[in-house]
């Protein structure tokens, strides 16, 4: 008898400031709901399958606690990871600083030089109180050689887009012979 198609696991963390609307992104894209109250999370799992150029991929979406400078990367954060949502908000520089200091963390823990990202700039729907341009967001994400884009889960402005760019990023390299992104790992001194 063939066997059901299997459709291959990916692991996405988001991580980043408080309030930055890391869950919102993700019930937009995996409920299509959107609320106006703010919970902060302590830690959820998402599951969504997502296709991508032609291939079903099985995704579990980690929606993290917001990080700040003095946050010590959680393991399960950290390990199993293919791939990482870095988010900010475009009315919150200091939510933008954090993202280069959440990628150091990251490269840090898991003792690599790079790791496929994504970074979002958050309620792109604020457009009045912006504190962050599009050509900042972009330069450091080509500093940083992730993916960028702007998002705006109340509008629903962008958001698979976030999850199509993400699949890029961990396939990028993978063959049909070697279709598997190695995730990441904690290094061990
Ligand atoms: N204007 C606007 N507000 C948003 C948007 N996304 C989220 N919010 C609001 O921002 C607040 C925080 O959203 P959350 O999704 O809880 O943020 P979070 O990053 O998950 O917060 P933590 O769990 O504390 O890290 C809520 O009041 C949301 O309604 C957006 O796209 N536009």
């Amino acid at each position: 008898m063939a066997q059901p198609a299997r459709h291959p696991k990916r692991k996405i963390a988001v991580l980043g400031s408080r309030s930055v609307g890391k869950s919102s992104l993700i019930v937009r894209y995996v409920e299509d709901a959107f609320v106006d109250s703010y919970y902060p999370t302590i830690e959820n799992i998402f599951n969504k399958c997502v296709k991508y150029k032609g291939v079903e991929y099985d995704c579990d979406v980690i929606d993290t606690a917001g990080q700040d400078e003095y946050s010590i990367l959680n393991s399960k954060h950290a390990i199993g990871i293919h791939g990482y949502v870095l988010v900010y908000s475009i009315a919150s520089r200091n939510s933008f600083e954090m993202v280069q200091t959440v990628y150091d963390k990251i490269l840090n823990y898991t003792g690599t030089e790079h790791v496929p990202c994504v970074i979002v700039g958050q309620k792109s729907d604020l457009h009045v109180q912006r504190q962050v341009s599009e050509q900042e967001g972009k330069d450091l994400a080509q500093q940083l050689q992730c993916a960028w884009v702007e998002t705006s889960a109340r509008h629903n402005a962008n958001v698979s887009k976030v999850f199509e760019l993400m699949l890029g990023e961990t396939e990028r390299g993978t063959t049909k012979e070697n279709p598997e992104p190695a995730p990441s790992k904690c290094d061990v001194m």
